[in-house]
């Protein structure tokens, strides 16, 4: 679907050459929701600005569908550009225009009947969750709602492909969640294809099925969501992932319990995947004498299945302590012992 070979973009600046992308190969799927984090700089703006001809490549190309993005021009790269469409951070709305104007707007441009215009924009109102604020204005509008906007204006000439640029950085945590429901309820009903840019795990954890990590214009790291919340390769990922698997309260507590338990064993266990489905604990506690403390836990949701962390405190004699962990390594879920006596 997407096809980004070898490419490559250098900025001249006043002090020099800059190089922002540098040598990225990456392949889009059909239908994928890919998604690309990194700390601001890492160059995923122009990357992606490179995917809708906004900017061209200094090396390498770009192909969307068979159509070479990266070097076609006028009048070929506008029709091309309708059937790739963008969000943003600050969701560009034309401020003059309502709801219903501002998402036929592209349509116009597309030369679509007003007739057809009006109907076409009535179902984007009600895919994108607006019945009843046609008529408002954007500054009219809560954040979420003008993202919605921004949203239901992007499908309007049906694209293959949705550009996200930090499209929930702006939000509150709730607004974001709601407008990430919103991205995985268009991407399997339409069958579109999202390509999102972020600094946030979150947003990458709740909707991406695959991840590339980006450093230093350079894409370090590149795999399934789970499989990277999994196995983080790199001292960057390993990071990103801790954003949302281990909250800073997560380190201070663990401290806590190493100081309150001093007898028994403090064990950490990691699930992912199908392990996460699994009763490891009652099957854990059924088959061994010991004392089973459940001390802290979280379990999140990605689009691929489940991870998540457990912290128990085990209690019992040595061998028994010795067997259940060797259990739970068998019962494919990582354990890390935190404090033994
Ligand atoms: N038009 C430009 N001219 C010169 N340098 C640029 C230009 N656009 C981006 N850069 C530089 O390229 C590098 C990558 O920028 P880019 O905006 O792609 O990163 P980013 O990961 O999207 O970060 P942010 O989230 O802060 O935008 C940065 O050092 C930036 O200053």
């Amino acid at each position: 679907m997407i096809t980004i070979s070898d490419v490559k973009k250098v900025f001249k600046t006043k002090t020099g050459s800059l190089t922002a992308v540098d040598k990225v190969n990456l392949k889009i799927k059909e239908g994928e929701i890919f998604g690309v984090i990194g700390y601001s700089g890492a160059g995923k703006s122009t990357l992606i600005r490179m995917l809708n001809g906004l900017e061209q490549p200094s090396e390498g190309k770009v192909d969307i569908n068979g159509k070479l993005i990266s070097s076609i021009k006028g009048g070929d790269l506008r029709k091309a550009r309708q059937k790739i469409s963008m969000i943003f951070q600050h969701f560009n709305l034309l401020w003059s225009r309502t709801v219903s104007e501002n998402i036929s707007f592209p349509l116009e441009i597309a030369g679509v009947p007003k007739q057809e215009r009006q109907k076409r924009v009535n179902e984007l109102i009600e895919l994108v969750g607006l019945e009843g604020r046609g008529d408002a204005y954007p500054a009219q509008l809560s954040g979420g709602q003008k993202q919605r906007v921004g949203i239901a204006r992007a499908l309007a000439n049906d694209p293959e492909v949705l550009l996200c640029d930090e499209a929930t950085s702006a939000l509150d945590p709730q607004t974001t969640d709601s407008i990430l429901e919103l991205l995985v309820d268009i991407n399997k009903r339409l069958g579109l294809t999202i390509v999102l840019i972020t600094h946030e795990m979150h947003v990458i954890r709740k909707i991406c099925h695959r991840v590339a990590v980006m450093e230093g214009g350079k894409v370090v790291e590149l795999g399934d969501v789970l499989e990277v919340f999994k196995q983080p390769k790199e001292q960057i990922t390993k990071r990103f992932v801790q954003q949302v698997t281990e909250p800073e309260e997560t380190r201070e507590t663990i401290e806590q319990l190493i100081n309150e338990y001093q007898d028994g064993r403090v064990i950490k266990l990691s699930f992912v995947g199908e392990s996460a489905e699994q009763p490891v604990i009652t099957n854990l506690i059924r088959s061994f004498d010991l004392q089973v403390n459940i001390l802290q836990g979280k379990i999140s949701q990605t689009q691929n299945g489940a991870y998540g962390s457990l912290f128990i405190h085990l209690h019992g004699k040595q061998d028994e302590l010795d067997r259940a962990i060797d259990f739970l390594e068998a019962a494919s879920v990582g354990v890390e012992v935190i404090t033994h006596d």
